[in-house]
This record gives C-alpha cells, sequence and structure tokens, in this order.
C-alpha cells in the first residue's frame, strides 16, 4: 500500500485525512493505543548528523484521534520537508517491519513508501532489500567483502596487513576460508618478485602476515590457518627475532644530520646521556621542556646515533600515535608487557627468558617519549622490573585522569613518583618549532610556565595578531575557518595543504560542530557510513538501535560517518600500530567501498603509506557510565579538519586555528594548543567566551598548576 503525504501534510505537520492515516497506520502496524509511546518534536540535528529531542511538552505534541485509535508521530526536518514517524517499536525479529521502521529512521524527506523502496531509481520488493541497498544492514559476509573490494586497489602489502586487521579486530570464525579464498591476491607480488616455489611463496606471505601480528603480540599460530615452519625452530630463534629485527631499524639522513643541527641545549643534553650510556654507568635522566623545545627532534638524533654504531637504543612512547614518530618506535604498554591496572606492586609480564628482555638488557638507551601521559604506577611498574637501565622524557601535559580533582591529577603524575628525585633533569627552554618567529616563541614560554600577567579568573591577553573577529553573517566559526583553510577549494587534492592546517578545541562537541561545517564545504561527491549499532545480551531489545544510533560515546567514530575523497580522517584505534595505524594517526581518504575504506597516513614516519581501513566492533570505556555495554560497528574513524587538543599533542600545524565556545579547562591546555603554531601570523583564535567589561583587547583563560611544574 502507498501512501503519498500531501503538500498540506508536508508543511503543517498535521493528518487531515483520517483514511491515510489509518491507511499509514496500519502499514506500519500501529493497532492499539498500548502501541503508542511519546511523542518527542525532533527539530535539531547535533553535532554527527543525529536528530535529537528538542521538546516533548504537549503544546508540540501531535497526537491525532483516529476513531479509537491514537497515531502519533515524530517530525523529523529534513532539507524543508517534514517526514513523519510514528514513535513505535520494532525488533528485528518482526522481519519487514522493523526494516521499514529502519529506512523511515534514515530515509531523508521520503515523499511516499516508494521512495523507501527506490534505492538509487532501481526499485526494491521489500524493505530489507532496500535497507541492505543503502548500506543500512550489515552484509551476512561482511569480512570477506572487505578483503573482496580491497583486491581491486591491487595493493598487495596493504591486502595483506588488511588481513591481519580482520584477523585481530573483526574476529572471522573461517579463517581457513578467507585465507583460502584471497591467499593469491595476498602473494602476487611475493610471486612476482621472487619467483618462489610454491612452499616458498606461503612461507613468505604468512612471515609477512605474522611480523605484523608479532608486533601486537599475535602470531598466526593463533589462528587455523597454514603455519609457519620456521615456527617449529628452538625459541632462542624466535628471541633473536626480537633483535634482528631492532638491528633492522634504518637510520635516515636526517636524523644522522640533526647531531650537528643541534641548538645549544640539545648538545648538552645529547653530550651529557650519551657518555653516561658509553660509560657504561646507569643513569636516569628527564629531559623537560615545553613542546616545540625539540625534545622529539633530540631523541631522533641520540637513536641514530646510537643505532648507526651497531648497538642497540629502543624508542617507547605512552601512546602509540608518539611511537609512529620515533623510528622503531612501540608503545611502552607493548615493549614492556605492562599490566593494563599498575599499582603499587605490580610488575611487568614479560619473562625473564624472553627475546624482550634480552633486548633490554643489551640496550644501551632506553627512551620514554611522553613518559608522564603514562600514571606514576604505569612507570613505576617499568622501573621495579628493570631500575638499572631506564631512560625518561617528558612533554608538558599530565595523565589526564577522568573525572577528576586537581588533587588526584597531580597525585597520579610522575612528579609524586619516588623516581622523582632520582632523575638527572636536563632543560630545554627554546622553542624551536616557533624558531622563526621569536615573539611568539616568547609568548609561548611565558603561557606554558603560567608566567603571562593575568587578571581574574587565570584570563590572559592574547595578541592582537593572533586573534580572528567575526563579521559578517553566519556563524563565528566559519570566519576562523575561512583563515585557517584558506585556498581550499583550489588546494583540496593536495595532502600538504590538508595535513599542514587543523582547528583545535577542548572538547568533541565543538569539534564535531567544525568538522560537519567543513564537510559540507569540501569539494566532492558524499559518502555516508552508517553503523550498526547494539547493546550486548539485549535480546529483548530494550535498547532500541535508533536510540543506540544517537550515541556518540568518547572516542567512538559517528553513527553516520559522513566522509569526501581527499578529506582528512584521524584513526580512533590502535588498529595496526606496526603499519602506523595507531589512536591519533591523521590520513587522506582516498577512496571508498561499502566495506573497506582506502586512505593514506600523512604524518610521521608512515607519511605516504597507503592503507585499507575495514570496519569493527568498539566499545566505549567503562567508565563512559553506560547502564550496558554499547556496541558500534563502524570504521574507526573520524573527520579531522578539527581535532581535541589533546589529540594535536606532539605535532606541528603550521596553519592553526583555536577555536574557543568555552575556555580550556586542563593544566597546560592552551599552551598545548598554541604550541603546535609555529608564528603569530598563522596561529589564529576565536575566543567566543564573556570578555571583561572594562578590558580592551580579547582575554582567555590559561590554568597552570604551579605544582606539577616542579
Ligand atoms: N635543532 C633543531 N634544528 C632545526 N629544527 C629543529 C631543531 N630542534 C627541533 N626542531 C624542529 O622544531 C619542531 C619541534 O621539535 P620537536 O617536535 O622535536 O619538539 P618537541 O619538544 O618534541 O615538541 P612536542 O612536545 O610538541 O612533541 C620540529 O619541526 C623539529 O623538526
Amino acid at each position: 500500500m502507498d501512501i503519498r503525504f500531501t503538500e498540506e501534510e508536508m508543511m503543517g505537520g498535521q493528518v487531515r485525512s483520517e483514511m491515510k492515516s489509518a491507511a499509514f497506520k496500519m502499514q506500519l502496524g500501529v493497532t492499539t493505543k498500548s502501541d503508542v509511546k511519546d511523542l518527542r518534536v525532533y527539530s535539531k540535528r547535533n553535532a554527527t548528523g543525529c536528530y535529537k529531542p528538542t521538546s516533548t511538552s504537549t503544546r508540540q505534541t501531535s497526537r491525532i484521534n483516529i476513531g479509537k485509535y491514537y497515531l502519533h508521530y515524530v517530525l523529523f526536518m529534513t532539507c524543508g520537508n517534514l517526514t513523519r514517524l510514528p514513535d513505535i517499536t520494532a525488533n528485528p525479529r518482526e522481519g519487514e517491519r522493523y526494516y521499514e521502521r529502519l529506512l523511515l529512521n534514515h530515509v531523508r524527506g521520503p515523499t511516499s513508501f516508494e521512495d523507501l523502496l527506490t534505492v538509487n531509481g532501481l526499485h526494491c520488493h521489500t524493505f530489507k532489500e532496500a535497507a541492505k541497498e543503502r548500506g543500512l544492514l550489515e552484509s551476512d559476509d561482511s569480512i570477506s567483502e572487505c578483503l573482496r573490494e580491497a583486491i581491486i586497489f591491487k595493493m598487495h602489502v596493504a591486502l595483506r596487513s588488511l588481513f591481519e586487521t580482520i584477523l585481530v579486530h573483526c574476529n572471522p570464525t573461517y579463517v581457513r576460508r578467507l585465507w583460502e579464498t584471497y591467499y593469491n591476491d595476498m602473494s602476487e607480488d611475493i610471486q612476482m618478485t621472487h619467483d618462489k616455489s610454491p612452499e616458498a611463496k606461503l612461507q613468505s606471505t604468512l612471515q609477512s602476515v605474522n611480523s605484523y601480528l608479532e608486533s601486537i603480540g599475535q602470531s598466526v599460530a593463533k589462528f587455523d590457518m597454514p603455519q609457519i615452519q620456521q615456527e617449529l625452530n628452538k625459541r632462542d630463534t624466535y628471541e633473536c627475532l626480537e633483535i634482528i629485527k631492532e638491528m633492522s631499524v634504518k637510520v635516515t639522513i636526517e636524523d644522522m644530520e640533526a647531531q650537528s643541527n643541534l641548538n645549544e641545549q640539545q648538545a648538552q643534553a645529547f653530550k651529557t646521556i650519551l657518555e653516561r650510556a658509553d660509560s657504561g654507568t646507569p643513569g636516569l635522566f628527564f629531559v623537560d621542556g615545553p613542546d616545540g623545545t625539540g625534545k622529539t627532534y633530540l631523541y631522533r638524533a641520540l637513536l641514530a646515533h646510537i643505532r648507526s654504531r651497531g648497538m642497540i637504543a629502543l624508542a617507547s612512547t605512552s601512546s602509540g600515535v608518539a611511537a609512529t614518530i620515533l623510528p622503531g618506535g612501540r608503545t611502552a604498554h607493548s615493549r614492556f608487557e605492562i599490566p593494563l591496572q599498575a599499582n603499587e606492586s605490580t610488575m611487568t609480564n614479560m619473562s625473564k627468558q624472553s627475546g624482550g628482555v634480552k633486548l633490554i638488557r643489551q640496550a644501551k638507551l632506553i627512551i620514554w617519549d611522553e613518559a608522564p601521559m603514562a600514571k606514576r604506577h604505569t612507570i613505576e611498574t617499568v622501573d621495579r622490573s628493570f631500575r638499572d637501565i631506564m631512560d625518561k622524557n617528558v612533554p608538558f601535559v599530565l595523565p589526564v585522569v577522568p573525572k577528576s580533582t586537581r588533587a588526584e591529577t597531580v597525585n597520579a603524575s610522575l612528579v609524586r613518583s619516588y623516581l622523582w628525585r632520582l632523575m638527572e633533569k636536563i632543560h630545554l627552554t627554546s622553542n624551536m618549532r616557533a624558531r622563526a618567529d621569536p615573539n611568539f616563541s616568547a609568548f609561548l614560554l611565558r603561557v606554558g610556565n603560567g608566567e603571562e600577567t593575568t587578571i581574574r579568573d587565570n584570563l590572559i591577553l592574547l595578541p592582537q595578531q593572533m586573534v580572528v573577529h567575526p563579521s559578517g553573517q553566519g556563524k563565528p566559526e566559519e570566519c576562523l575557518v575561512r583563515e585557517i583553510f584558506k585556498g581550499l577549494q583550489q588546494n583540496f587534492r593536495s595532502a600538504k595543504f590538508i595535513t599542514e592546517r587543523a582547528i583545535l578545541a577542548s572538547r568533541n562537541e565543538f569539534v564535531d560542530n567544525i568538522n560537519e561545517m567543513m564537510i559540507t564545504q569540501f569539494p566532492g561527491e558524499t559518502r555516508t557510513y552508517i553503523s550498526f549499532d547494539s547493546a550486548e545480551d539485549d535480546s529483548n531489545n530494550y535498547y532500541q538501535e535508533e536510540y543506540l544510533n544517537t550515541l556518540t560515546p568518547n572516542g567512538l567514530p559517528p553513527h553516520r560517518l559522513v566522509l569526501k575523497e581527499n578529506a582528512p580522517i584521524m584513526m580512533l584505534r590502535n588498529l595496526d600500530p606496526s603499519n602506523g595505524l595507531c589512536n591519533g594517526t591523521r590520513l587522506i581518504c582516498r577512496g571508498f567501498d561499502n566495506n573497506v575504506i582506502h586512505a593514506e597516513i600523512t604524518t610521521g614516519e608512515f607519511a605516504t603509506k597507503q592503507v585499507f581501513i575495514p570496519r569493527i566492533q568498539l566499545s566505549p570505556p567503562e567508565n563512559e557510565g553506560y547502564p550496558f555495554k554499547f556496541i558500534r560497528k563502524q570504521f574507526p574513524i573520524r573527520l579531522c579538519f578539527a581535532m581535541t587538543i589533546n589529540k594535536a599533542q606532539g605535532q606541528t600545524i603550521p596553519n592553526v586555528g583555536l577555536y574557543l565556545p568555552q575556555h580550556v579547562f586542563l593544566h597546560g591546555q592552551l599552551y598545548v594548543a598554541l604550541s603546535r603554531g609555529i608564528s603569530m601570523a598563522t596561529t589564529k583564535v576565536l575566543v567566543m567566551t564573556e570578555q571583561p567589561d572594562i578590558r580592551i583587547g580579547t582575554y582567555t583563560r590559561n590554568i597552570i598548576y604551579k605544582e606539577v611544574l616542579g
């Protein structure tokens, strides 16, 4: 039965025709008063593109009495059309009724049921078929389809790492079938380059897949697939692999040359640390310097120097994305096998006979970048396991303890550790990132040290050159976007242009707001991926899918992921660290298919690498406070024209905009944001908070806990 909404209905939101309404009602299966829940008026989209209720008042409720039945409607405003959805529930077990509801929930502005059944001009016979065609239903064999779609790009190395990612993150139940189906495509390049025998080809392909798996503590031996013959060898061989792998980390010319470009303080630090390493006396150093003072530059120079002499230097970091910036970098958690819940007495899980421990014993130098981002118990756990060969470095920001008080934050920091007293402190002070603009560099230093003059509530005056003043019509943030992304329409295909620009904000909702605005302005065809959401063990369907769709917990991609070719995206999970796919890695979309996204890494050691991203299951951290386990199946990425300040840590962003609809709220946050920039002329700030009455100029809050600065 096809029901057309009249113009009158569309405009007024009132159902005038009892006949039509009754038919509509029957079509949707609303038959009794008990089917009627409440009615909400949905008129405003949230930052992720989902509609959210703005009112449930009876005044806005259109409850229509048709005989003894009631029909309640949820009104969706879409592009000037008014589409109505009965606010009733439907369970996947109900078949067509459920799929129809799913379509009504996602298709914008349909004027008839026929509209719902028509996808790209093709008529579907069932709502299920239409929902599937629109990508609203997960394919029964999405994992296999993901690999099949990736084959077309003919990138064999990326295909093997996609296979490994699928093994680890997608939990396929039929690994051997997948292996057999895609083995030829995964091994084509190996066959071509070496002209190997079938067995040698098989072994090389397995080794290649295994090398990715090993980096996250897995191996092909754990999966139902052909096995590596060498694996049968003695453990000694395996242990040596760790050392061979470390010894094969490439030393670049730039890093070798860095040694002669170090500034005075860096050169002094380089000399002090190297002398200690060469003398064989244990030493524990804490390299302290605000962001941009060249800590990473110094570490790279140290790593290159020691490695070029045929010795072992280990690079570990607190976050996966920082690991992709240092050559041979691994997260400290995976390198040292640190338990997730470290406390006063925990030890690492490394066994005394393991290759990892041998490696640590042989290491001349161990670097731990961003050490204070880890809680002190984590660092102390490592110290307890090998206290004589540790080295530590410092970034500026404290570990973020969710929902913690100032005292808790300070207490979790390295400064409160017994190790703090034992560390030899090395201070770097010149901002090398902003070295071309001494005024900016000096301003940053004052902000970072909490020395910039404040008026009440820690408000500091921003240099006028950096302030964006909203002008003309439109939203104020559009002015900031115009400043930072000037020339976008001509340069949108350039990875360099896109990567050198970003807007930073303190909260995800502000970031989403900018990203949503940017993707509509960005040239190209839109590709929308809908997530498949569920609540674990919810067989009674208490948590309706459409309710789950409206949630976007921290660290999860949105339900409606809207992308375009060449648009910048950011990884939200440590999907494949050995290939540079870490939480925080920046990429650019290069191609789309239904179950796979082709992207290019744009920052760090793996820049220009082509990768495939599959859909995976994601859940928010337990401390997000949901009373059920929320599972979202989606590509683990989000747009990154804008990103949170936290995610920008460690990056140089030559054209950076700071969007401040509210003041920053964390220690060092303003400094971290501003110090991504390289000059006042290319660092812009949009302040939207209330300004002090009698002052001239633009003020914003700078939070510095001086006790943490030591
Ligand atoms: N001695 C130097 N000569 C030339 N460029 C340098 C030097 N030291 C650092 N740089 C450059 O300055 C910028 C910032 O350096 P780096 O990333 O090492 O700082 P950082 O202290 O690690 O900052 P963050 O904490 O933000 O990661 C980089 O672009 C780096 O290449």
